[in-house]
């Protein structure tokens, strides 16, 4: 593609990373909150460690979800040789020269593919030190821009890796609605688009790269947030990063754990809850270490033109009041946008 075909650069442009020396003051975070240090690791306040293959995987998942809102997943039965392929072409996507992957810049369409900032970027005056690629489903049209005589590679181990995670996140939401008390016909009701047309699934991979900072102590990764999926699993690549903010605890670490992968509720499993499993407020903080970071996030999303309500157990001995008034997905995260990461309070009855 020639220079002129480049699409429109946007307002918001990952940094070229590679020719970097210091830290423009875009990306330079004022000493303020969104930088507090997270607290030392200590064992008495790790994440939970699921086996999926225990018995009691269902209790042990949705208490998990209760009282973090995240767990580290073993077992999955996701083949450990696939998630060190797609970490393999994530590393080699992101090593492309800059105006390479530019090619792929994404829109800001909520729905859009490609390269480019993370969407929470916009409401923050000070741009992350982050890059990611977005794609659902096949990523042919961008690989082709990316790699035009070689994107099969990288087409093959994606497709076959968001597979795999759909069916994880099947196996996942089956626990959790098991837990809930959820049946399975009214699971049905509740996950199954009625609109075909219209349902579009909004499920999502998203690569992150975090390169190495010259100055990583006042820039941010990926300020904090809630993501807006039912769940997403996480692999970390190797080097910490990931933190997680718990009540009366502050920020705590999570190092990755090699063979685990972390899920964590987002806000559409919290409004199905009724708040009873909280989207776990996040952030990714860049490290001393000259090391570059990636990680995948998929985020296991129901389909757009879903109707989400706080499913309140009808014969409940306690009956329960709905927090969250019935919602359209799709509606939800243009509700979210306009109120810059904060869609719950903005759904509260
Ligand atoms: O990089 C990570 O570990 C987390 C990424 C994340 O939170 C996200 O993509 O929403
Ligand atoms: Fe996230």
């Amino acid at each position: 593609m020639a220079d002129q075909e480049l699409p429109p650069p946007s307002q918001l442009v990952p940094l070229d990373f590679n020719s970097i020396q210091t830290v423009p003051e875009s990306h330079l975070w004022p000493n303020s909150i969104e930088l507090s240090p997270a607290i030392k690791l200590d064992e008495r306040i790790s994440l939970p460690i699921i086996d999926f293959l225990d018995d009691g995987a269902s209790e042990l998942l949705g208490r998990a979800c209760e009282q973090w809102g995240m767990f580290q997943l073993i077992n999955h039965g996701v083949p450990k040789t696939l998630i060190d392929e797609a970490e393999e072409e994530t590393r080699r996507l992101f090593s492309l020269p800059a105006r390479q992957k530019m090619k792929t810049l994404r829109t800001d369409s909520l729905t859009a593919t490609g390269y480019g900032m993370a969407g929470i970027s916009k409401y923050h005056q000070k741009l992350m030190w982050h890059e990611g690629f977005t794609m659902s489903g096949s990523p042919v049209d961008d690989a082709k821009k990316l790699w035009p005589n070689d994107y099969k590679r990288f087409c093959d181990v994606m497709e076959e890796y968001q597979s795999q995670m759909k069916g994880l996140g099947e196996r996942i939401i089956r626990l959790i609605f098991k837990f809930l008390d959820i049946s399975e016909e009214e699971m049905m009701k509740l996950l199954t688009s009625t609109d075909e047309s219209a349902g579009k699934p909004y499920m999502a991979l998203r690569l992150n790269s975090y390169p190495p900072c010259p100055d990583p102590s006042r820039v941010m990764g990926l300020a904090a947030h809630t993501d807006t999926s039912l769940f997403t699993i996480v692999h970390q690549a190797r080097h910490d990063g990931l933190q997680v903010f718990k009540d009366g605890t502050g920020w705590v670490p999570l190092s990755p754990m090699s063979g685990t992968l972390i899920v964590n509720v987002g806000d559409i499993l919290h409004i199905l809850s009724n708040g009873r499993f909280p989207s776990i407020l996040h952030r990714v903080m860049i490290h001393e270490n000259k090391e570059h970071r990636f990680s995948l996030a998929y985020f296991y999303d129901p389909p757009g033109d879903l109707y989400i309500s706080p499913y309140c157990k009808p014969l409940s001995e306690s009956p329960q009041i709905p927090l969250y008034r019935c919602v359209n997905v799709k509606e939800y995260f243009t509700i979210k946008a306009k109120k810059e990461g904060k869609g719950l309070s903005a759904i509260k009855i």
